[in-house]
């Protein structure tokens, strides 16, 4: 603000500042520029932490992660055109995912980019933005900031979360309007995501099923881990003693190890299942959409969704529990009687034999990949599996495509929300990313478990990580290369000799530590001092070029004898 004669001033950047302030927002992830670089530059100085990023797509994915983690919409700051169509699929992932964001751009001017007269980086860019956000607003006015800031914040929360876009032209950024009257345009969102419970009849429905099934199933979806209602889901499941599947995202509502997990027996548990109840979980292509043969053609569903037109997207739904998570499983917890629902034990043991043997199956394994050299995925998985029990608090970020497939069945995770991966869209470019926002938003220490093409979408942020010095542990599953990504079936001659990449000299570059692991042994000892440590590291696990196969297990993945070229 500023003083003109007795008048006290104040200007667009100002007010976006204040309304992100009384709203509570502490940190803005983003790439400055034109014409929003004032802005971050207010923003630290008010107290909100701006963090500086070399790509707007891992900035958006940063944004999107700390709405996973905090149910507050993450902030993305972008400069206009390219910047901002730079973070637009970071934005339509976490409108994807159901992650609360905003993306806040700079954008021309209207009178230049409505008539199309050529601005620097002209670009209509709400109309580019709507078909992939939730929902996205313009700015025409610094008196409007408020509202647009609060209309963001509340779009991004309430209901299904998702990214939300709001553009802001330069021009009013750097409008100038009095003080008071400015201060007044602002407002603080009050309950943006209201708790919503179903009538007693829903509720009974379901109950009734339940408690009529021979063969009933659980599923808790990211939906359920975003919700924050942790005892009440924990309390349902041990209450009714229901068998659950956990998706990759809801990994550690409950441990990963409890009695009741059907995640080693999940084929047989979805062919079988005969009432099945939804948490959070969409029945879309990562539970074959609720089709048979992988599912009972007679199964009847339940389905708990903020969302009520999620039901009935895929499968008809018997029992609809429109309303958020926590209020309907505290509804079902008080509604359900002593005993009311029981599970035969027929249904328990015959899932109990299939887990063990398929237990079973993978033990062998893994004590296989505990020697094979040169050192398999599951080599590397287990090290880091026995690393991160001694750590319970640990963030697991994840992405790739045997590196994601295996360390998704291979990682058990003991508490809600430290899973973050490549959700529902299989975004590869995720990693950093989400990996700064979990250190930022919560301080705690984090290991990204990263495919080698999968980090080098997001790679260069290891200097941003190395920048604020975050607790970060990068560790390459490096098998060098993506598949058949060597150019030796086109040029004929044999390929050179295949200089894998030395990921962690990269990270040296900037300050941070890095180790290069050929053995299971080493992978634990230098994931053990990298997290003792608590700063930048990356470790680049040298892992068997023939392992592992392309996604969908269409063909063998850099065929033996070829060597990739670098
Ligand atoms: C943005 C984007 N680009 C490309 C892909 C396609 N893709 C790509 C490029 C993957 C990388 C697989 O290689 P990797 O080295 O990360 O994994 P593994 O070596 O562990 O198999 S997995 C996958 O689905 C994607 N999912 N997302
Ligand atoms: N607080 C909430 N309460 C109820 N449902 C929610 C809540 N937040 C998100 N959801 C719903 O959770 C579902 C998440 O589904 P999905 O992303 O497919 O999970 P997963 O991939 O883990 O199965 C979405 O349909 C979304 O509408």
């Amino acid at each position: 603000g500023g003083l003109v004669g007795a008048q006290k001033l104040t200007d667009g950047i100002h007010l976006v500042v204040d309304a992100l302030k009384l709203n509570e927002i502490d940190a803005i992830y983003g790439v400055v520029g034109i014409p929003i670089t004032d802005l971050a530059r207010l923003a630290q100085a008010s107290g909100i932490r701006f963090i500086g990023f070399r790509h707007e797509s891992a900035a958006g994915h940063a944004a999107a992660a700390a709405g996973f983690l905090t149910k507050k919409p993450g902030i993305c700051l972008t400069v206009s055109a390219p910047g901002f169509l730079n973070g637009l699929v970071a934005l339509a992932n976490a409108t994807v995912n159901c992650f609360p964001m905003v993306q806040i751009s700079g954008s021309s001017e209207r009178h230049l980019v409505d008539l199309q007269r050529g601005d620097y980086e002209e670009m209509d860019q709400l109309a580019a933005a709507r078909q992939f956000a939730k929902a996205a607003y313009r700015v025409q006015r610094a008196e409007d900031i408020g509202r647009g800031v609060a209309r963001a914040i509340r779009t991004a929360v309430s209901g299904r979360p998702g990214g939300v876009y709001l553009d802001i032209p330069a021009a009013v950024l750097g409008e100038v309007i009095d003080a008071d009257l400015g201060a007044a345009s602002l407002w603080r969102v009050v309950d943006p995501a209201p708790r919503q419970v179903p009538e007693p009849a829903a509720l009974d429905r379901a109950i009734e099923l339940l408690a009529t099934a021979q063969r009933p199933l659980v599923v808790l979806g990211k939906g359920a881990a975003y919700a924050q209602a942790d005892d009440q889901i924990r309390q349902f499941v041990e209450l009714t003693g229901v068998p659950y599947l956990p998706m990759s995202m809801a990994k550690g509502l409950l441990p990963d190890d409890h009695a009741q997990s059907v995640a080693s027996a999940r084929s047989l548990a979805l062919r079988r299942a005969d009432v099945v109840m939804l948490v959070g979980a969409r029945l879309n292509w990562l539970l074959g959409h609720g089709d048979a043969p992988q599912w009972n053609s007679d199964a009847k569903f339940i389905q708990v969704d903020i969302a009520s037109t999620e039901l009935d997207s895929n499968q008809p739904i018997a029992a609809p529990l429109v309303g958020d998570v926590g209020s309907v499983m505290q509804a079902l917890i008080d509604r359900t009687g002593p005993g009311q629902i029981a599970v035969p034990a027929q249904w328990r043991d015959e899932l109990s034999a299939r887990s063990a043997e398929n237990v079973g199956k993978m033990a062998k394994r893994l004590t296989a990949a505990e020697t094979a050299h040169p050192m398999k995925f599951l080599g590397a998985l287990q090290a880091i599996r026995d690393v991160l029990r001694e750590n319970p608090r640990t963030y697991v970020v994840n992405e790739g495509a045997n590196a994601l497939d295996l360390a998704r069945n291979t990682i058990g995770m003991q508490v809600p929300r430290h899973r973050l991966d490549s959700g529902t869209w299989g975004v590869m470019g995720i990693g950093m990313g989400y990996a700064i926002a979990a250190a930022v938003e919560t301080g705690d220490p984090v290991v990204a478990i990263e495919g080698d093409s999968a980090f080098g979408f997001s790679g260069m942020e290891i200097e941003t990580i190395c920048r604020y010095g975050l607790p970060v542990v990068t560790v390459v599953l490096n098998n060098s290369g993506v598949y058949r990504g060597d150019d030796a079936s086109t040029s004929g001659d044999p390929a050179p000799t295949a200089l894998r990449a030395r990921h962690d000299l990269m990270i040296a570059a900037f300050g941070g530590r890095g180790y290069r692991a050929t053995t299971p042994v080493e992978v634990a000892a230098a994931l053990r001092e990298a997290l003792a440590a608590g700063k930048p590291a990356l470790i680049d696990c040298v892992i068997d070029p023939a392992d592992g196969t392309e996604s969908g297990n269409i063909s063998h993945l850099n065929p033996k004898g070829i060597t990739v070229q670098r």
